[in-house]
């Protein structure tokens, strides 16, 4: 030590104080201290602590600082700046130097890019000793390892991990503090050791996880667990736990290290995964139409479903084996290789219609939706076949339905309007004609009725192929429904018409064997010709319509061409049809009684009821024509009832009024009598106004009765055995067969009235009346005459035996209230 220092720490020191040390012993002890010292004196300016100066240093200052002969040098000089990059360490040596307490602290000397370790006291007023070192590389390695922690946080943070250490022999267990943040505890509350970890974990998962803890140790294999925990707030997480264990060289576990991921959100990702994958699974496996997968390059089956298999009928096994050309029908397998080339790399997604063959053998039409999948590791596609085959047929079906007779199958309505508009204006073009015909069965409702819809039906199918052998090529023949026809010939004039139509009702007439009924068949054909009868398609229907009606007016079995006449026929029928409909309800119908008398004894013994209809317009309207129009729009049934009705109600009040009993004869029309509800009726109408069955008599046309005897015998055999009787009206006009009018139920004929009116001059009627009145004799029928007017008719009639009469001599038909007073004024004209 130089004699300076001595007289410097003379100087600083208290004389005394410096004396009782044994300054040899401090200097060697300062001198080779490995840490810094130097002592110093604060100067201050205006009170703040300006600078210091050196007094000492120890070798070691120079070493650590690498700063040289400092003392007595002031430290702005040593180290320049210092003032201001680093105020805070004046600070501190000013306020220990000003007599506070020592101090010791860590410090970054900015100007000397250095970190200390200071250790500083006063041992005098303004002076202070700074003891030090440098740890510059302490400091260094303890950031780096700060920031390593750092980095290791935000990389745990960041990967939803944390990290954990188990000490297996000393069971001391650390978690770092993202390890606690994972887990959903506080690190101040909970301790990291088994107990804890055990309580978060999933009761469902906590043996196994622990299990695989024991089991990793045991067999020195890297831990991987996973398992639930249930955090404080009771949200379920997903936790892998990853680690490692080494071992002493005994092999016995030493510690265990690893990480805890949060794998709540893939395990959530991978649970939707292997929903939505089970969701297509079973979208493939248990979808209703067959699907399969099949290899893009080599065809061949990679896997089929359910329905797939019962489709096809080929089992799975069978399907794996084949190739998808196996379920084409074999014409069909070069245009698919050729599709499928074509489709090749250009579209992901298909669709199309196939043929498709059947393990049996039969072919489907489907409808195909492929799509380009990767399927393990091939490239395949997956396909979603429909079986369209029945409704292919449906819509062959109702293609042909649109345009065809089902039955028949000729064409319908909708191609006949075509092909007549397309006549017609070739025959407007040309100046040429063309007819139309319509064709109607006689009678054909009773066949049905008697014979079935079967045989009804067979009838048709034969009738349309006779007719179509009869036509040419260019015709064409069309069911309108029920038996109806029509026919429309281009190119026919009135005279080709008629050929046509004779060999029509020929062919017809032709008897059909269906079954084992042999069936004689006539037909009614209506001919309307362009472009006398029409010259559009309207009107040329409506003429051959009406003519066809007139047609059957006229006795059936013929045809007809459209006049004028039946124009204004067809309208007034129009007239009429349409008023009819309303006449019940505006109460414009009557019933009118015609007495009917013993030619015996004079008396009335009976009324015919005789229907009466006064229309505002068209007046009165005779039933001889209105009746068929009621006939034919089956207007007849409500009209009929209410007829019967009447008439028996107005017997019943008749009787109750005192007089004799009558009968009281109702006229029935063809369509009343072949309802099948007839018989009910007439009963009940009977029952509930009480008038007794006998006091009803229903007359029959000859006509109606012989149209169909078996049946007509059966009604009758019915309405008989309920007490009604049955008259047969018009007798004479028709042709009953005598073996027939014997199983007739009727107990009376009525002649009629056009054999009546000339009875006294033609010998012919004479003849006739005789014969039908003899006849009724040997049959044990009675016998009326109606259209009697005069006494000479009434003389011919008593002497031939007659039973009874009505017509003008007696009365014509009135309303009830004028009959009742006929009966009460009524004298008998041969008394
Ligand atoms: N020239 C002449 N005619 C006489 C004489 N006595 C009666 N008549 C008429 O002859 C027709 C007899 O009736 P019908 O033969 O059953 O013929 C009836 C019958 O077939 C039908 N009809 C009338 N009312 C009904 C009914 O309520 N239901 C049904 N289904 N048909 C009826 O209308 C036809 C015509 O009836 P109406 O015009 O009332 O004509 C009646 C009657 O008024 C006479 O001495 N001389």
């Amino acid at each position: 030590m130089s004699q300076d220092f001595k007289s410097d720490i003379a100087a600083a020191f208290d004389n005394e104080l410096a004396d009782k040390f044994n300054i040899d012993t401090y200097q060697a002890l300062v001198e080779h201290m490995l840490n810094g010292v130097a002592y110093c004196r604060m100067f201050y300016h205006d009170d703040q602590p300006n600078d210091f100066i050196y007094l000492y240093t120890n070798p070691a200052f120079e070493q650590l600082t690498g700063l040289k002969q400092v003392v007595g040098k002031p430290v702005s000089e040593v180290i320049p700046g210092i003032r201001e990059t680093d105020p805070q360490l004046l600070n501190t040596y000013s306020r220990v130097a000003a007599g506070g307490k020592p101090e010791r602290f860590e410090t970054f000397v900015e100007s000397l890019g250095m970190w200390f370790w200071i250790s500083i006291y006063s041992p005098l007023p303004e002076h202070f000793v700074a003891i030090f070192d440098v740890i510059t590389e302490r400091k260094q390695i303890e950031l780096e390892l700060i920031e390593a922690n750092e980095r290791w946080s935000l990389a745990q943070r960041d990967a939803a991990a944390g990290a954990w250490y188990w000490d297996v022999g000393d069971n001391i267990i650390y978690w770092s503090k993202e390890l606690y943040e994972l887990f959903g505890l506080d690190p101040q509350t909970a301790t990291a050791n088994f107990e804890t970890w055990r309580s978060i974990i999933h009761v469902d998962d906590r043996q196994q996880a622990e299990n695989n803890i024991y089991q990793a140790i045991r067999e020195h294999l890297p831990l991987s667990n996973e398992y639930r925990i249930i955090t404080p707030d009771c949200a379920i997480r997903w936790i892998r736990a990853l680690g490692n264990t080494s071992y002493d060289t005994d092999g016995l576990p030493k510690r265990m290290t690893g990480i805890c991921l949060d794998i709540t959100r893939s395990k959530a990702v991978e649970d939707e995964l292997r929903e939505s994958e089970a969701r297509y699974r079973q979208m493939f496996q248990a979808n209703p139409h067959p699907m399969w997968l099949y290899d893009v390059e080599t065809l061949q089956f990679l896997a089929v479903n359910d329905a797939a298999i019962a489709h096809y009928g080929y089992s799975e096994q069978e399907f794996l084996s084949m190739t998808i050309t196996a379920i084409r029908p074999p014409k069909d397998v070069p245009r698919l290789i050729d599709h499928l080339q074509q489709l090749n790399g250009q579209a992901q997604h298909h669709s199309g219609l196939w043929h498709h063959r059947k393990k049996d053998g039969t072919f489907i039409d489907v409808e195909i939706s492929s799509h380009e999948i990767e399927y393990e590791g091939r490239h395949a596609k997956i396909v979603l076949a429909y079986d369209v085959t029945e409704r292919q047929r449906a819509e062959q079906r109702i293609q042909f339905l649109a345009n065809f007779d089902p039955l028949t199958e000729l064409p319908n309505r909708g191609q006949l309007d075509d092909h007549l508009r397309y006549a017609l204006s070739l025959a407007k073009r040309s100046n040429g004609h063309l007819a139309l015909m319509f064709l109607d069965l006689d009678h054909f409702k009773d066949i049905n009725d008697t014979l079935g819809h079967s045989v009804g039906d067979a009838i048709l199918i034969e009738l349309a192929k006779r007719l179509r052998l009869v036509l040419r090529e260019e015709d064409t023949v069309t069911r309108l429904g029920g038996d109806e026809f029509i026919l429309l010939l281009p190119g026919v004039d009135v005279n080709g018409a008629v050929h046509v139509a004779q060999k029509l009702l020929s062919t017809i007439a032709e008897p059909f064997q269906i079954e084992h009924y042999d069936l004689v068949l006539t037909a009614s054909i209506g001919v309307a010709i362009y472009p006398a009868d029409g010259v559009d398609l309207e009107t040329l229907s409506k003429s051959a319509d009406t003519a066809m009606y007139r047609a059957k007016q006229e006795g059936r079995q013929g045809y007809q061409f459209f006049t004028q006449e039946m124009q204004s026929r067809s309208v007034r029928n129009l007239q009429i049809v349409n008023a009819l409909r309303q006449a019940q309800q505006l109460n414009q119908l009557q019933v009118y009684y015609q007495p009917q008398v013993s030619i015996a004894d004079g008396q009335i013994i009976g009324a015919e009821a005789l229907l009466r209809w006064w229309h505002p317009e068209l007046g009165s309207v005779s039933p001889a024509e209105f009746i068929p129009i009621a006939e034919d729009s089956r207007l007849i049934l409500s009209i009929g009832e209410w007829v019967i009705r009447q008439a028996v109600r107005q017997a019943k009040d008749w009787m109750k009024q005192g007089f004799a009993p009558l009968i009281m004869a109702v006229n029935l029309s063809a369509v009343q009598f072949r309802h099948h509800d007839l018989p009910a009726l007439v009963s009940r109408i009977l029952t509930e106004e009480n008038l007794p069955p006998e006091c009803l008599e229903l007359e029959l046309t000859e006509g109606v009765a012989m149209h169909n005897p078996q049946g007509a015998i059966a009604i009758m055999n019915n309405l008989h055995a309920r007490g009604v009787r049955m008259s047969i009206d018009d007798f004479g006009t028709g042709y009953s067969s005598l073996s027939y009018l014997k199983k007739f139920k009727s107990y009376k004929l009525k002649i009629d009235q056009s054999f009546v009116r000339d009875i006294n001059t033609d010998v012919e009627d004479k003849a006739i009346v005789s014969a039908i009145i003899s006849l009724a004799k040997s049959l044990g029928l009675k016998t009326i005459a109606e259209g009697v007017e005069t006494h000479d008719q009434l003389s011919f009639l008593k002497e031939q035996g007659c039973d009874e009469m009505q017509g003008y001599l007696i009365s014509k038909p009135l309303p009830s209230d004028q009959f009742e007073a006929l009966l009460n004024t009524y004298r008998s004209p041969s008394s």
